[in-house]
């Protein structure tokens, strides 16, 4: 078996762990509460895209959402990492989407359903190229950014952020053991919207990483 490179974590087959409602503006703009701990969700591997392939839309969605967010890459495994260690853990960072078919997620929040079909389907985690540690000094200050179309859509700073990257791995490695190629999505500014088939995707952290992606639609 050749070496794993971490720079190509995507194809590890390990867990995607998404933070929801982690900047203030975007609860509020989907009139979700402040949440007072970390709301998580999982998306598999399979979720996984890389430029050059398109963003599908389910089948089932007429409403599929971007939302751009810091991606951190676990270098360490650990259960019950301290807030201070943290940051050894950590391999690197990406940029990514959690794309969301909104409609369906609405749907099951008022059903009291989990948001598996809303958020973990194929193509839901464009994922940018890998992004060594030293690049971004302090995840906690850095500018994330999406357009589409050329139209600006997101514009956010990480400083916003209601649970800082320390405090999230400390938090979800108390009960999932966080392992090397785990990717943590760490949850999006304010400006979702919606995306059509055809439409360019063009994101970025500063100019530190840009990605682009079409958006198609599922076909069968
Ligand atoms: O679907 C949502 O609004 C929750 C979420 O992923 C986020 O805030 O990044
Ligand atoms: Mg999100």
């Amino acid at each position: 078996m050749t070496a794993r490179n971490i720079s190509r974590f995507w194809e590890w087959g390990r867990k995607i762990i998404c933070v929801g409602r982690n900047y203030a503006d975007h609860a509020k703009e989907l009139k979700n509460a402040i949440p007072k701990e970390p709301v998580l969700f999982l998306k598999p591997p399979t979720a996984y895209v890389r430029e050059g392939s398109p963003i599908l839309v389910p089948l089932y969605s007429s409403n599929l959402h971007h939302e751009v967010e810091l991606g951190v890459v676990i270098g360490k495994g650990g259960t019950a990492i301290s807030q201070s260690a943290a940051m050894e853990h950590v391999a690197g960072y990406a940029l990514c989407l959690d794309m969301t078919a909104r409609d369906i997620q609405d749907e099951c929040k008022s059903k009291g359903l989990p948001w598996t079909m809303a958020k973990a389907f194929n193509t839901s985690c464009p994922v940018s190229e890998f992004i060594p540690k030293e690049r971004i000094p302090d995840p906690g200050k850095v500018n994330l950014w999406l357009k589409v179309n050329d139209q600006l859509r997101q514009s956010g700073c990480t400083s916003q952020m209601i649970f800082s990257v320390p405090y999230l791995i400390s938090y979800i490695s108390d009960f999932i053991t966080l392992e090397e190629g785990d990717l943590i999505l760490t949850g999006t500014p304010k400006g979702v919207s919606a995306v059509q088939e055809h439409d360019e995707l063009q994101a970025g952290i500063e100019d530190i990483v840009t990605m682009s992606f079409r958006v198609d639609r599922q076909e069968h």
